[in-house]
């Protein structure tokens, strides 16, 4: 399937299918929320937005990146999400990339939100649902992000089948700018399992779909099922 990758600077018009990837931590983070039992995850273009939505819907939660805020709920660390009661809730969330990246195209038909913990779904879904040319949004470092990077490329490589090697892809995230921000603690809210958890390939076995509901841009978990090799 035809595909290409851009940084959000470059988009222009509406991608007719659009995969958003943040490996670190956005994507990793989120799915993770769901694994967790977040019923849906509401996108935020800015911190303040972020509050007015969590104090106007009883019960909702909000996570923003960086180190931890007054109003805030979590941090964007899907190691310190695991202490969090999650579930059923409606969590918002708000970071420096990958939401923006996400909202960017969320006029498009069909947006997935992705990193390597869901890329084999993510890969599979795209190669039973998807019609038309794929635009992969790299959302770190205006497109020039490896770990994202490399996470485009997998995904773009497992949707002409699973027969893709993961370890090269996955040591190049691991020898990302991103990662060696993180490890050396130049990135609020961290733990030190943060890089693992976002390295671990097909974790989970979903996608995550971003569609506009009303005002809103909601991000839901869709099961994929597993196929043998090399069919589906
Ligand atoms: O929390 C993250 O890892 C980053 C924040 S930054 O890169 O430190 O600014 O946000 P994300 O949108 O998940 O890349
Ligand atoms: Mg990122």
């Amino acid at each position: 399937m035809d595909h290409h990758v851009v940084g959000i600077p470059e988009l222009t018009g509406i991608p007719r299918v659009a995969v958003v990837i943040d490996v670190m931590r956005a994507f990793t983070v989120a799915a993770w929320a769901f694994s967790l039992g977040v019923e849906r995850i509401v996108l935020a273009s800015t911190e303040s937005e972020a509050l007015a939505l969590k104090e106007s819907s009883r019960g909702w939660l909000a996570l923003k990146d960086g180190p931890p805020a007054e109003g805030f709920d979590a941090v964007n660390s899907p190691a310190l999400l695991q202490g969090h009661d999650l579930a059923g809730r409606t969590l918002v969330q708000k970071t420096t990339a990958g939401t923006v990246g996400a909202l960017a195209v969320a006029d498009s038909p069909l947006v997935l939100c992705a990193s390597f913990v869901v890329a084999g779904p993510t890969a599979r879904y795209l190669r039973t649902r998807a019609s038309g040319p794929v635009t992969f949004v790299v959302t770190g470092e205006e497109g020039r992000a490896d770990e994202d990077l490399a996470c485009a490329e997998y995904i773009g490589g497992r949707m002409s089948g699973d027969d893709v090697e993961a370890a090269p892809y996955v040591h190049r995230a691991r020898s990302s700018r991103a990662a060696a921000d993180l490890a050396a603690g130049l990135r609020g809210g961290y733990h030190p399992d943060d890089i693992d958890l976002c390295l671990e390939v097909d974790r989970f076995p979903f996608v995550m779909t971003a569609r506009r509901e009303d005002s809103l841009t909601v991000l839901r978990p869709l099961p994929v099922p597993d196929t043998p090799s090399g069919t589906g």
